[in-house]
């Protein structure tokens, strides 16, 4: 479904942030990114959805998507793919809410700018995507400021809307660090829920090697822009190559002589 075939993304004249990155990925493959901050895991999904911030812009390598090049998208293109074929979460999905309005007509506006609807069926379709990530009376959270509801509600509003046109690719970026580690967990487990139910592809990138351990089918570190180790999670586990994996991994409890990430 995706390729990326030897990407390099530079932000103006500076050093490449990213180099030689690979990956390829099945229609409903969880793949984690991980590694620390700076090590360009946010470019190599904002490079994916062609949102490269500033001067950011991919100087070789290609991306496909189905085998057709992304880089050659027009604006119109991405307003076609974007939300519908793929959707991005963030960190602090109600950061990208406006705070003083609504809920619910945020997410009707939405889903009319993608798809021709009436308001009134728009809004049932936000109601039952919003029952569909388990939040509590859908109708109610429609009726609320996104500073009404806690973090992990309005992460799953985030992801809800980002799911509404059921996206083959869902990029999720750093999707629970703003949360407990109780809700981190309910996030976790809702967006493997995602991939069983609908088929959804997901790539998250995180700085928490046991979230993206525990979520991965793949899994790629990254080290000042570079992968320095990519494979299955068991691979990447047992038989890291790198020092920098290595190191990550003595980070991470160890109860019993079983590892817990
Ligand atoms: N808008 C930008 N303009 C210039 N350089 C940038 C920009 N965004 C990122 N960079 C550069 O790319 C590097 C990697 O940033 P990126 O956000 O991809 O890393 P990250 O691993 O996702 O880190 P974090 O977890 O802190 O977001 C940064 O250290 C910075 O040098």
């Amino acid at each position: 479904m995706l390729e990326i075939k030897d990407l390099a993304v530079q932000y103006g004249h500076h050093d490449p942030t990213i180099e030689h990155f690979n990956l390829s990925m099945k229609k409903g493959e969880i793949i984690s990114v991980v590694g620390e901050s700076g090590s360009g895991k946010t470019t190599v999904i904002r490079a994916v959805l062609g949102a490269l911030p500033g001067a950011g812009q991919v100087t070789s390598g290609d991306i496909l998507f189905h085998g057709e090049s992304l880089l050659k998208n027009s604006k119109s293109d991405w307003r076609k793919i974007r939300g519908s074929k793929m959707s991005m979460i963030f960190q602090d999905c109600g950061g990208t809410l406006n705070p003083i309005r609504k809920i619910g007509s945020q997410y009707v506006e939405y889903i009319c700018t993608h798809e021709a609807m009436a308001k009134k069926d728009a809004w049932q379709r936000a109601v039952t995507m919003l029952s569909k990530m388990r939040l509590p009376d859908a109708e109610n959270i429609m009726n609320s400021y996104p500073y009404q509801l806690s973090g992990g509600m309005r992460q799953r509003v985030g992801i809800a809307m980002a799911m509404t046109f059921n996206p083959e690719l869902l990029l999720a970026d750093e999707p629970t660090s703003a949360l407990d580690v109780t809700t981190q967990a309910q996030i976790v487990r809702q967006m493997m829920e995602l991939r069983d139910d609908f088929g959804t592809g997901i790539i998250i990138v995180t700085h928490n090697i046991g979230v993206a351990a525990y979520m991965a089918d793949q899994l790629i570190v990254m080290h000042h822009g570079k992968v320095v180790d990519h494979g299955t999670r068991e691979e990447v586990l047992n038989n890291p190559t790198s020092d920098y994996t290595k190191k990550l991994l003595d980070a991470v409890p160890e109860m019993e002589g079983k590892r817990y990430v």
